[in-house]
């Protein structure tokens, strides 16, 4: 983008430039802290260098997750039950790896609660993600979208990659917020309707994913066991897959350290890495996309290398609409 500021504008001390004052802006949606370093690290660093504005919204803390570290096994839900807080404070220093200074809890944090893993008896919770009505959640992302009006939207499939309630919420919520947001007549006091230009799901081309457990498999590591392909979230023919965006070397290094952060929930080891179930698998540098929503920025057939791909002469309305709104 030729309109992109010599320096990315710089947040005053604490917190996050006026949206206005950037040109691409991006939103993620993900379930619980951790997510959004192993499905989109690199995007996120990519972007948050280069002066875009990226804003995650998490829509819960994670309170129902397991504890790798025994150090820290009385943070667990039947323990001390302090592993929400303790993971906020995994995700802010995951954002700091990856410089990004927008991120946001739905509804504020605690306001959603970690539903635990499909069927648990946590589900039925009154304070559950899972529970929560549609509408009322979209709603609390409608005022981020009409906030930060983004131009791109990343979020699940509809089975949340891998069937977690949260996940499957997760995507439902931010379609539908997604849908409202553009509605003038959907609650207007939560600010100007806004339509989002292009909506992604992330997804995993199974050549690649099968390319990594052969590499995990030819190489030493360090976990007690080796997941599937099956165990990967959103799996998808490698001809469903519209956008790849690859690591620079920085990026890769900084999703590593965003991963690591997340202690509580992932131990990295190289180019791989394993969840609380101690299952090794690949550490992707690469991430993918399939564009649901939106104009591909890139020929019939050929892959987009960047998310805001075609969004170009968007910038000029975008443009025209900060000035109308600083006029007024
Ligand atoms: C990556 C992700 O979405 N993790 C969720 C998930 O955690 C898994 C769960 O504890 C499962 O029982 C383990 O075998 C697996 O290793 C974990 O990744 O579900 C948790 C509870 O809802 C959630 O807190 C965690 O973020
Ligand atoms: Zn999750």
């Amino acid at each position: 983008m030729t309109d992109q500021p010599a320096r990315p504008p710089q947040p005053p001390a604490g917190g996050t430039a006026s949206p206005a004052a950037f040109s691409r802006r991006l939103l993620l949606v993900h379930a619980h802290p951790d997510d959004e370093s192993i499905n989109n690290g690199v995007t996120m660093a990519k972007y948050a260098a280069e002066g875009a504005l990226v804003t995650l919204v998490t829509c819960t803390l994670g309170e129902e997750g397991e504890v790798i570290p025994p150090e820290l096994a009385a943070l667990a839900p039947d323990r001390d039950d302090a592993l929400g807080p303790y993971r906020a404070r995994e995700l802010a220093t995951a954002m700091a790896a990856l410089g990004v200074t927008d991120h946001r809890f739905l509804g504020g944090p605690g306001r959603y609660r970690d539903s635990g893993m499909m069927g648990a008896p946590q589900n039925d919770r009154p304070d559950a993600f899972w529970q929560a009505p549609l509408d009322e959640a979209a709603g609390a992302l409608v005022a981020v979208i009409r906030e930060v009006r983004p131009q791109v939207l990343v979020t699940y499939d509809p089975n949340g990659g891998y069937g977690h309630p949260d996940h499957i919420q997760a995507h439902r919520v931010a379609m539908r917020g997604a849908e409202l947001a553009g509605q003038p007549d959907f609650r207007p006091e939560l600010g100007r309707p806004h339509a989002i230009a292009k909506i992604y799901w992330n997804c995993n081309p199974r050549s690649v994913v099968e390319e990594g457990f052969a590499r995990l498999r030819a190489a030493g590591h360090s976990f007690p066991g080796v997941a599937t392909v099956d165990d990967v979230p959103g799996v998808v023919p490698d001809s469903e897959v519209t956008a790849s965006l690859t690591a620079e070397p920085a990026q890769a290094a900084a999703k590593a350290a965003a991963m690591r952060a997340h202690y509580t929930q992932i131990a990295v080891d190289g180019p791989f890495f394993a969840l609380s179930n101690d299952l090794g698998q690949p550490l992707f540098g690469t991430e993918h996309y399939r564009l649901v929503h939106g104009a591909p920025g890139a020929a019939e057939g050929v892959r987009e290398d960047d998310l805001f791909a075609g969004i170009g002469d968007m910038a000029g309305m975008e443009e025209s609409a900060r000035n109308e709104e600083a006029a007024e």
